[in-house]
């Protein structure tokens, strides 16, 4: 096993931590935006599988990124459910809302997403063949919770008040909904495992606004229940999961669900993550994501300190969000540069 992000996630700590990006194939990139512009729009980007696959290889051709993520969306998994979803330029997502048993009862079984799910795992096929034999493929799906709030609210929102109040109010209906999409993500995450990739990993991007138990219930238990099912499947199969703003939830994570990795955003600092995080297993994050934006002095400082902190252990560096549509692809190599570089 040659790969370095296997080996990191295997918990081997290496003496250059493998790294890559998340959100690496995006519109800062102008080789992005030309692809997706010949697509039309972005959710006619996620459905075609050659558009897809080359917008994903797009990053790893430009910086030699140690893993590709699939080219996908989290929101394709309700909408296979049977949800409207569309993309309002500007804004952001928008779906049609669950809010009660009648919103529920209309959706799709579990069993059907594949009729509208082939696409994407003809993308995964795709990277499969033509990624370099040194590039682990990263497949994905949104956590329940996260991707709850969308389907909830219709939309994305700051403090996911919709999900909250339907948690609180009508909670048999609410946990139903978390039950159908772990139900869903797992059979989702399986078609692309088979399909040809290698990691898995979990978006939970709204995490942190689950306190006490209801982060237990609602964040940690079905990544758990996703997770040991995933193993279950495809025996040795590595799992990242990204509880956002986890907090203090952060250190039992590794225990608490299985995952070899947990990934961790900038609210907490590498040190705290060194101490409290990877001791229990491979970690990957977290540099500010502004750094990709604001460059200089401050982006190398501020990348040695995090692999400084992070290199004695199992680690994949990473930013701590997703890089953002008006970043420098300049900083994108400079950080790179340090990473590897010293
Ligand atoms: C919450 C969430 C979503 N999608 C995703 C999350 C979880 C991670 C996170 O917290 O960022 C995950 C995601 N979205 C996308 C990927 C592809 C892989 C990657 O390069 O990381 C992944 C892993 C492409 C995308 N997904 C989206 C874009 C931008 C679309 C475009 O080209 O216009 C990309 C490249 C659109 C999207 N998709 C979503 C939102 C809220 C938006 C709009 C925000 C924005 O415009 O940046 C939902």
């Amino acid at each position: 096993m040659t790969k370095t992000i296997l080996r990191a996630l295997k918990g081997e700590t290496l003496p250059t931590p493998p790294i890559w990006m998340m959100r690496q194939a995006g519109r800062y990139l102008p080789e992005y935006r030309a692809t997706r512009a010949e697509a039309g729009d972005f959710l006619s980007l996620c459905y075609n599988p050659e558009l897809a696959a080359e917008v994903t290889f797009q990053p790893i051709r430009r910086y030699g990124f140690d893993a590709a993520i699939l080219f996908a969306d989290i929101l394709l998994l309700p909408q296979a459910l049977g949800a409207d979803l569309w993309f309002v330029t500007g804004e952001g997502p928008r779906l049609s809302t669950i809010t009660s048993e009648a919103d529920f009862e209309k959706l799709k079984p579990v069993s059907a997403i594949d009729d509208t799910l082939s696409p994407v795992y003809e993308t995964v096929r795709i990277l499969s063949k033509g990624l370099p034999e040194e590039t682990t493929l990263i497949g994905f799906a949104g956590a329940p919770w996260t991707v709850a709030t969308y389907m909830i609210a219709g939309k994305g929102t700051p403090d996911q008040g919709p999900a909250h109040a339907l948690k609180a109010e009508k909670t048999a209906l609410f946990e139903k909904i978390i039950a159908l999409l772990t139900e869903g993500t797992i059979e989702y995450l399986s078609r692309q495992v088979e399909a040809g990739a290698e990691v898995v990993k979990i978006f939970d991007s709204w995490a942190g606004s689950l306190k006490g138990d209801d982060f237990i219930k609602y964040a940690q238990e079905p990544a758990r229940i996703i997770t040991q099912e995933m193993k279950s499947r495809f025996p040795g199969l590595p799992v990242i999961a990204f509880p956002r703003q986890g907090g203090d939830f952060y250190k039992g994570f590794h225990a608490a669900t299985g995952a070899d990795c947990v990934a961790v955003d900038d609210s907490v600092s590498p040190e705290w993550v060194a101490e409290n995080v990877q001791i229990h297993g491979c970690v990957q994050g977290n540099l500010a994501s502004k750094h990709m934006v604001t460059g200089g002095e401050d982006l190398v400082r501020e990348t040695r300190a995090v692999v400084d902190a992070l290199k004695h252990g199992p680690y994949i560096f990473n930013l701590g969000h997703g890089i953002t549509p008006d970043a420098d692809p300049e900083n994108v190599q400079l950080m790179i540069d340090t990473v590897r570089g010293g």
